[in-house]
């Protein structure tokens, strides 16, 4: 029987997002103009696709400007760089996005160190890593910030607490251990090559799944009482022939016996990242434009 209290992360996204839109009416007035976030899309991924539609969707929903960039997938890296180059300059664009995955040509990396820092709502340019792991003010990606911001709320304070995260991602999983030290908790990375890992998760107060691996984390590995954030987004076959579900990393029927609190998949972290992302963005255009802002109000 599931006893864990289910951590709603759509109705959690749905209020950040309606904050979100009243600093950004704030900002309208004072501006005189609205943010500006732009997405660029290479490729026809479909996943990428819907989450590049509502992006868009969100942004124009919160009293932002919405500038989308599609290009084809073979597109020249040369030519993403160029995009992006014109973005930096454009003052009506506060952030900026290139969604991921890129095609298997180009250079992640390389296209990522093109972004403003300043306009880097993802928080991924390097200069963001290094503000985030030293503690200045950055940006800092959106999906751990969701993660912590779904703990935080749940737990209230963070300090001291046991802190499992699994995968080593430069997207999650090493941005959220970085963000969970700032929060005071003792943080164990584990991943693919760690010996033991149920033994590893048993733990922990904290349990942040971003691995990859369609419910690999059982039930039995957890520390009764546990909270735990499911990070996973894995397609698999569902009950009916040709279809399939969503599942997290996270084996959500066992987990939930053992947890004391869980996200689930769909409607758990997923909703929490363009949430985020128009979170950044209007903090981004009050930095750019010399506004004050107080942050702790979203
Ligand atoms: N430049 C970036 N690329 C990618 C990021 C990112 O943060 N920046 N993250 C992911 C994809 N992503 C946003 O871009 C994203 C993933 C999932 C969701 C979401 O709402 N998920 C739903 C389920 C959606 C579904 O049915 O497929 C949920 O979990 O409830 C939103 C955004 C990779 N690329």
């Amino acid at each position: 029987m599931s006893t864990a209290t289910i951590i709603d992360g759509k109705a959690f996204a749905e209020s950040l997002r309606t904050r979100v839109g009243h600093v950004a009416a704030d900002f309208t007035a004072k501006a005189g103009r609205k943010a500006g976030l732009a997405v660029v899309l290479v490729g026809e991924d479909p996943a990428s696709q819907v989450y590049v539609r509502n992006k868009g969707k969100q942004t124009l929903a919160c009293g932002m400007e919405s500038f989308e960039h599609k290009l084809p997938a073979d597109t020249a890296e040369a030519d993403l760089l160029a995009v992006v180059a014109q973005l930096n300059a454009d003052p009506a664009v506060d952030g900026i996005l290139v969604q991921l995955p890129l095609p298997a040509h180009m250079d992640e990396a390389k296209v990522i160190a093109t972004i403003n820092p300043d306009k880097d709502v993802d928080g991924f340019h390097v200069v963001n890593v290094g503000r985030l792991a030293t503690g200045l003010p950055g940006f800092v990606p959106c999906t751990p910030l969701g993660c912590v911001m779904l703990l935080k709320d749940k737990l209230g304070s963070l300090s001291g607490l046991n802190a499992v995260v699994i995968g080593r991602s430069n997207i999650v999983g090493k941005p959220m251990a970085q963000l969970l030290i700032a929060e005071s908790c003792t943080v164990t990375v584990a991943h693919s090559r760690t010996k033991d890992l149920p033994e590893v998760v048993r733990h922990a107060d904290i349990v942040v799944a971003a691995v990859g691996r369609p419910e690999m984390v059982k039930g039995d590995w957890l520390k009764p009482g546990a909270t735990v954030i499911d990070v996973g987004i894995n397609r698999v076959p569902g009950v009916e022939e040709g279809k399939t579900k969503l599942v997290g990393d996270v084996d959500f029927g066992s987990a939930s016996e053992v947890a004391g609190a869980i996200t689930p998949v769909p409607g758990g972290v997923g909703p929490m990242t363009i949430a985020v992302l128009l979170r950044n963005t209007i903090v981004a255009a009050h930095r750019n434009m010399g506004l004050a802002l107080d942050e702790g109000v979203l």
